[in-house]
């Protein structure tokens, strides 16, 4: 865990941004976390193994756009592996002979002090993700406490560095956890709960998963509604509340892609497929798993899932509330639903003082006036745009007063009133 000169470079994470998939229920988390993370709080995201809480920490952490470390909790861990250790020896020796009838030898043997990725992150203000925080055991991560509430990091008494370490202002840490019911997790402590807003992340919505398995396989919308729903319903029938299904769905439509197999009731591979990913996931015998999920597969209403292909599902129309506030884009998803929160209430208007000569600068204006705030790294990805383009677009908001920056998170100015 301690880091060499050699490999601190290395220890930077760098995320691919493209990879990331933002619905309107994940947005809205986005955007709650990152109002912390600006504020300066370190933010916690708690949910069920794959809720998508790691994907959505690492998105943060490149939102916040400074160098990212990562850090898996590990039941093994010790102080030393969190803030760093003594490594090696530095050896010196001094032979002076310049009186030839004299010789002094000074002989130095330093150790070498070696920082760890929280004790580099804190040093040089970057973003701390510390995955699955506690599978550490709770007294390895008190450390973090001052570190937190403080801003002091603590180090071991040695001769090479002072012993408390005053933690960068741009320092910033998003945790991720597993329910403490799941094995190999230690209840956190309150001490440390106390400094970290949490965020329940609950299994993600179906809007949220076809959208992932479509955008991170080949498969088209249709066929990823149809393995969402078909794992949604047997792990609903068999009990598999534990963790999410996306990542059984998403094993299931990436081979499909990937082997041209049809995703359909009709096609035995596909059923292999659904039954080699599932069975083994639930506590029943083979031949129920089987029974349960052939009755399944029977009562999928396979003609709402074809209708999907060129419009919007019905459950989907009815989460829009108002059809001049969401517009359905090319892949036939509402752009501007919030299924999980309600429609999003603010009222959009067009703004005099936004020019249609600045590239994009009225479409993120009215983007803004839905979501109150965003950052720059969702504004890109929203409208997919280079740096350049919405950076540019932004400040010309700012610059009228139309919007308000702080670390690369953009905000509306609400109208005076007066
Ligand atoms: N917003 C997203 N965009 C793209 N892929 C996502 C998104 N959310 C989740 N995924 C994918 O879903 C899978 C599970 O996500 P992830 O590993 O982040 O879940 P997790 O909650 O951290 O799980 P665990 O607790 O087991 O570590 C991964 O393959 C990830 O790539």
């Amino acid at each position: 865990m301690t880091l060499t000169a050699n490999n601190k470079k290395r220890a930077v994470l760098r995320v691919r941004p493209g990879q990331f998939v933002v619905t309107p229920a994940i947005e809205q988390v986005a955007i709650r976390a990152l109002r912390y993370l600006t504020s300066g709080f370190a933010v916690h995201l708690r949910g069920p193994a794959g809720t998508g809480k790691t994907t959505l920490a690492m998105h943060l952490a490149n939102c916040l756009d400074r160098p990212i470390m990562l850090i898996f909790g590990d039941d093994e861990f010790k102080s030393s592996d969190l803030i760093g250790s003594e490594s090696g020896y530095t050896h010196k020796k001094l032979l002076d002979n310049y009186i030839h009838s004299v010789l002094k030898v000074e002989d130095e043997f330093k150790q070498n002090w070696v920082d760890s990725r929280l004790t580099l992150a804190c040093r040089e203000g970057f973003t701390l993700v510390y995955d699955e925080f506690n599978r550490s055991r709770p007294e390895v991560n008190n450390v973090l406490l001052s570190a937190l509430e403080e801003k002091i990091l603590t180090l071991p008494p040695s001769s090479n560095q002072p012993e408390y370490l005053h933690v960068n202002p741009q320092f910033r840490a998003i945790f991720t956890s597993n329910p403490e019911e799941y094995c190999g997790v230690h209840s956190t402590q309150d001490a440390l709960m106390d400094r970290l807003v949490t965020i329940n992340m609950p299994e993600p919505d179906e809007l949220t998963q076809t959208e992932i398995l479509a955008q991170k396989t080949e498969l088209n919308r249709a066929d990823a509604l149809l393995i969402v729903r078909l794992v949604k319903a047997f792990r609903s029938r068999t009990g598999g509340e534990k963790t999410s299904g996306l990542r059984s769905c998403l094993m299931i439509a990436k081979v499909c892609a990937e082997h041209n197999i049809l995703v359909a009731p009709e096609s035995s591979d596909f059923r292999e497929i659904c039954a080699d990913v599932l069975f083994n996931r639930t506590n029943w015998s083979a031949s129920e798993a089987t029974t349960i999920f052939l009755e399944l597969l029977n009562h999928l209403d396979l003609q709402q899932i074809e209708e999907f292909k060129n419009s919007i599902t019905p459950e989907d129309t009815d989460a829009i509330a108002d059809d001049d506030q969401n517009s359905i884009n090319e892949s036939g998803f509402p752009t501007i639903i919030d299924s999980q929160f309600g429609t999003l209430d603010s009222e959009v208007t067009e703004q005099p003082g936004v020019e249609d000569s600045i590239p994009f600068e009225q479409e993120i204006y009215l983007y803004l006036q839905q979501y109150k705030s965003a950052a720059l790294a969702l504004v890109q990805q929203e409208f997919e745009l280079s740096r350049t383009v919405a950076t540019n677009a932004l400040n010309s908001l700012e610059q009228k007063g139309l919007v308000s920056k702080n670390n690369h998170v953009y905000t509306i100015e609400e109208p005076n009133q007066s």
